[in-house]
């Protein structure tokens, strides 16, 4: 069994928690926070060993019923992998630690490359994670177009894309931001950071992104358009998006036409948490104009998407699967996991 450490424990830490305890080679044996919090007494209840930074705060921890299993460098060495999903920029100071432990770690998209000088994601370059100390897992939104853009590199070759990111304003729970009566260009000048971040993983890719800010708390909405090098038709694209294990597709006949409606589904479907792990590509939109002109909209989860790929990156940089397609196998059928469509 993998010893895994989730050292951050919110959004993405509690879900790549409990995404590594379904998964038959790997388990969590501890989690971290910073303080008191909700998030706290769910890693009690999941019976999560929980560990804190600052020893300082134990008393009060435990004055709130949650026992403290101890320091952070203690769950550290008690790992044999951690994946950090502490805010952005925190990976960055948590690296040398890490290094010091001769530990492997996995940073999230919050973080640039440099944190870890290797960006992954499972279908695109999960061999090269081997002998790697570190990876770090593309954000959400990058992750989304990296799994679209490889898939149809793959199939018909990728002359150059452009796409343009809305994104969410905030985390269902985060109430301290907004936007709530705006659009806001984020950033207003291009491309924004997307693309320069796909090509962290798909470096051939030309690629430019545009985003902006809208009020919504669920999912991310992509308008993409890609030059294609070879000439293909609807129907073959959607058979690379069916036979895609992370692609799905929300299929005309549903009628769902927006973030709101593919949320009530996924959370009728009995996903934990609500999550759509998968790209959520609209069939309806994706057409391809001239052989080689496609266009798609896809709706992105920006909690959920990334959680299979920490688990794949578990794997990869470990090296006890050394097949993706064998891991991504295993992560999906460990959560029950079938792509929408
Ligand atoms: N929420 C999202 O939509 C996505 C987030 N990401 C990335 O994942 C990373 C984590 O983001 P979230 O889960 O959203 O953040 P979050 O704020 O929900 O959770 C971070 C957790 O780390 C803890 N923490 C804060 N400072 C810490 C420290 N110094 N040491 C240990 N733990 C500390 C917090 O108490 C909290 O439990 C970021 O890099 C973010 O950019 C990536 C994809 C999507
Ligand atoms: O990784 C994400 O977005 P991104 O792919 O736009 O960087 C997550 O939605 C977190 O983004 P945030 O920086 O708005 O919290």
């Amino acid at each position: 069994m993998i010893k895994v450490a989730i050292n951050g424990f919110g959004t993405i830490g509690k879900r790549v928690a409990d995404a590594v305890t379904a998964q038959p080679d790997m388990e969590v044996i501890g989690v971290s926070k910073t303080s008191v919090s909700a998030e706290a007494y769910i890693a009690k209840e999941h019976g999560y060993p929980l560990y804190i930074a600052d020893l300082g705060k134990k008393p009060a921890f435990e004055k709130a019923g949650i026992e403290v299993a101890g320091d952070v460098d203690t769950m550290f060495k008690a790992a044999d992998i951690v994946v950090d999903a502490t805010p952005g920029g925190v990976g960055e100071k948590n690296r040398p630690i890490y290094e010091k432990l001769g530990k492997k770690a996995i940073f999230q998209g919050g973080e640039g490359h440099e944190v870890a000088g290797f960006s992954f994601n499972a279908h695109a370059n999960y061999k090269e994670a081997e002998n790697h100390q570190f990876a770090r897992v593309v954000s959400c939104n990058s992750t989304g177009l990296v799994r679209l853009i490889h898939a149809l590199d793959q199939a018909f070759g990728v002359a150059r894309v452009r796409a343009v990111m809305v994104r969410r304003a905030a985390d269902p729970n985060d109430v301290k931001r907004g936007p709530v009566d705006a659009i806001v260009l984020n950033p207003a000048s291009i491309p924004s950071h997307h693309g320069p971040d796909v090509k962290t993983v798909l470096p051939h890719i030309d690629i430019v992104t545009l985003a902006m800010i809208v009020p919504t708390t669920f999912m991310h909405m992509h308008s993409i358009q890609m030059d294609l090098k070879k000439e293909t038709t609807r129907d073959e694209v959607l058979k690379v998006f069916e036979n895609h294990s992370r692609i799905g597709l929300v299929r005309k006949t549903m009628g769902i036409k927006s973030n709101a409606e593919l949320r009530e589904y996924t959370q009728d479907l009995g996903r934990p948490r609500t999550d759509l792990w998968e790209n959520g590509v609209f069939e309806e939109s994706v057409s391809v104009l001239d052989g080689k002109e496609f266009y798609c909209f896809q709706a992105i989860h920006q909690e959920a998407d990334v959680v299979p790929e920490n688990i794949d990156c578990i794997r990869a940089l470990m090296g006890t699967v050394k097949d993706p397609d064998e891991s991504i196998r295993m992560t999906n059928e460990a959560l029950n996991f079938v792509a929408i469509g």
